[in-house]
């Protein structure tokens, strides 16, 4: 196979077509688990001062952002410490940082008990107002890709809008330290994992390091145009999908050379399902060649603590 037949398509989100629009997100999703995006609205100024903030928070010291680890919901919202989640099955813990944003629910929302209070870091006042939006365009960015993939899926456009409403989606502003001279014992910055959301849509995959799990068992980089965004599917697409649409396998391998002097920051969107809403398998996905594999369907939520659990930021 020619290098042009691997590479991924570049899908530009500006499209007036949804449904070609539609077609090429699900075919790419269908064959790698993952699109490279660009043209897709978020406001450059807005990501440049995201990326501005971020590297201040992390440069901070230890203690200082410690204060925002805070028990009980440590994982959920603000920050988690290097070398803390660990991939499900995995022999060594992350080589990253993370600062978790939430969404800002209503004070009598029901959601708020499965949804905790977002956590904002002290004295940095400009970071909630930036954060706070980003996290909307971002929902904003991914409804409409998911308004795609149902066009895609032979569903209504609008068949994810209140299944996403007040979802309980994680912006990860995350950071992987310089490695150089470092003994990282086998460590990777990311461990292979699978996504446990619906979509992801990540920003700063233009970095490399990125890379998925083909099915002949290789690994493929994965890097979008510069200021693109990378999108995949997590587990609670493939099990709605029936597997049509897979959670392929993903990794942050260490750099070489002169990167290793570098930090790399990323900025994945988790977007999630409604706490509340049942992962019930799409009846158009099942067939005599696919039977449904998930005849009992699980409650958004539930499937969500038993995945946390399993990586480490959750106690049980
Ligand atoms: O940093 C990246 O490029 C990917 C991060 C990732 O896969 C994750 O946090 O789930
Ligand atoms: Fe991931």
């Amino acid at each position: 196979m020619t290098l042009s037949m691997t590479q991924m398509p570049i899908i530009s989100l500006a499209s007036d077509d949804p449904a070609a629009l539609g077609q090429a997100l699900g075919d790419s999703f269908k064959q790698y688990g993952f699109a490279t995006v660009t043209n897709h609205g978020l406001d450059a100024g807005l990501v440049k001062r995201a990326w501005e903030l971020t590297a201040q928070l992390f440069a901070r010291e230890e203690a200082y952002k410690r204060r925002g680890y805070k028990e009980g919901i440590a994982g959920a919202r603000g920050y988690t410490p290097f070398k803390t989640e660990i991939a499900k099955g995995a022999a060594h813990r992350d080589l990253k940082e993370f600062w978790h944003i939430g969404r800002t629910l209503p004070t009598n929302s029901p959601l708020r008990a499965s949804m905790p209070d977002n956590i904002w870091p002290e004295d940095m006042p400009e970071f909630e107002q930036v954060f706070t939006q980003l996290y909307a365009d971002m929902d904003r960015v991914g409804a409409k890709i998911l308004s795609s993939i149902a066009l895609y899926l032979g569903l209504e456009a609008h068949w994810f809008d209140p299944a996403i409403e007040d979802g309980n989606s994680v912006l990860r502003l995350l950071h992987y330290p310089p490695i150089e001279g470092e003994d990282t014992g086998g460590a990777i910055r990311a461990g292979a994992h699978e996504d446990i959301n619906l979509i992801t849509l990540l920003l700063g995959a233009e970095e490399a390091g990125l890379e998925i799990l083909r099915p002949d068992g290789s690994w493929q980089s994965v890097s979008p145009p510069e200021g693109g965004l990378a999108v995949n599917v997590g587990d609670m697409l493939q099990r709605l999908t029936n597997h049509v649409l897979p959670s392929t396998t993903h990794r942050v391998v260490n750099p070489a050379g002169d990167r290793a002097q570098h930090s790399r920051y990323s900025m994945p969107y988790f977007l999630h399902l409604r706490s509340d809403f049942p992962i019930a398998t799409l009846p158009g996905c099942i067939s005599a060649d696919n039977p449904n594999r998930y005849p009992q369907p699980i409650l958004a939520d539930d499937y969500l603590r038993e995945r946390l659990i399993e990586i480490g930021l959750l106690k049980a």
